[in-house]
């Protein structure tokens, strides 16, 4: 299949009238997608309402040809989710943390709780407490969690949010290697465009709770703008001229 997440025409409005509208975006297999935004531009509640976690009042969401509201079981089995701070029982360790998260499906190989805490380099560190982990830690625990059931999908929310450059590093790295190894396909939400150029090929720009442009990075630049950030800049104000006419 092409088209592994297909949203189509989606509003998802909260009491205040904020969230997103009509918000159109796909993805395909082997994509490592972006959505790029600043803070409040609607990248959590889209995300959110892509994974069922909340109910978009208009339009489609399907994932694996899927449609989330009304087949949520078969459109969710293929993906690994990381929305918000990663919660993680702070009593345990982390391996046991993912042998918790491992149970939930039976048929994994025991090796695989091994394999994802060497992908995200937690081995030295499997039997400490995630409670004195670091934020970046708990981060890649999250993500480690998230990539248990070997999803093919890996939907991201802000995964460098708060980290150090080393922290921010070693997501992009991983992200970049199981993109490369394991053909995992990726839904990566940021509001550091920087980021997001060093490691999408797709990106789509959210910006008051609408999808301004969407696109290959490569072909988005078109030889007019020398980065992410200046043809942001440039949709942000074509956006505000349009707005203010409208
Ligand atoms: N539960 C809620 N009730 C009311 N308004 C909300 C709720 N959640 C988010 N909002 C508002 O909806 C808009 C979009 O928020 P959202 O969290 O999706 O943005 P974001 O792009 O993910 O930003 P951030 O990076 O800051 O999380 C914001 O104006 C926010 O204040």
């Amino acid at each position: 299949m092409d088209k592994i997440v297909e949203v189509e025409a989606v509003t998802k409005l909260y009491r205040n009238r904020r969230g997103i509208r009509d918000v159109t975006l796909n993805v395909r297999q082997g994509d490592v997608y972006g959505l790029f935004g600043p803070n409040g531009a609607g990248k959590t509640t889209l995300m959110k309402t892509m994974v069922g976690l909340s109910r978009a009042d208009k339009g489609t969401i399907k994932l694996f040809g899927h449609d989330v509201t009304t087949h949520y079981e078969q459109a969710m089995a293929r993906v690994g989710v990381l929305i918000e701070t990663a919660e993680a029982y702070e009593y345990m360790s982390g391996r046991k943390n993912l042998e918790l998260a491992a149970r939930m499906y039976p048929e994994l190989p025991a090796k695989r709780v091994d394999e994802v805490l060497e992908l995200v380099g937690l081995t030295a560190v499997q039997h400490e407490r995630a409670g004195k982990y670091s934020l970046g830690m708990k981060q890649r625990l999250g993500l480690a969690a998230a990539m248990i059931s070997k999803p093919e999908l890996l939907i991201l929310d802000e995964p460098t949010n708060g980290l150090d450059i080393e922290g921010t590093v070693q997501i992009r790295e991983l992200v970049k290697r199981l993109a490369r190894e394991e053909r995992t396909t990726f839904l990566i939400s940021s509001h550091l465009i920087r980021e997001m150029e060093l490691m999408c090929n797709r990106i789509g720009i959210v910006h008051d709770g609408r999808m301004i442009r969407e696109g290959v990075c490569r072909e988005l630049l078109e030889g007019r703008f020398a980065s992410l950030e200046e043809l942001y800049m440039h949709e942000v104000e074509q956006d505000r001229r349009a707005m203010a006419h409208a």
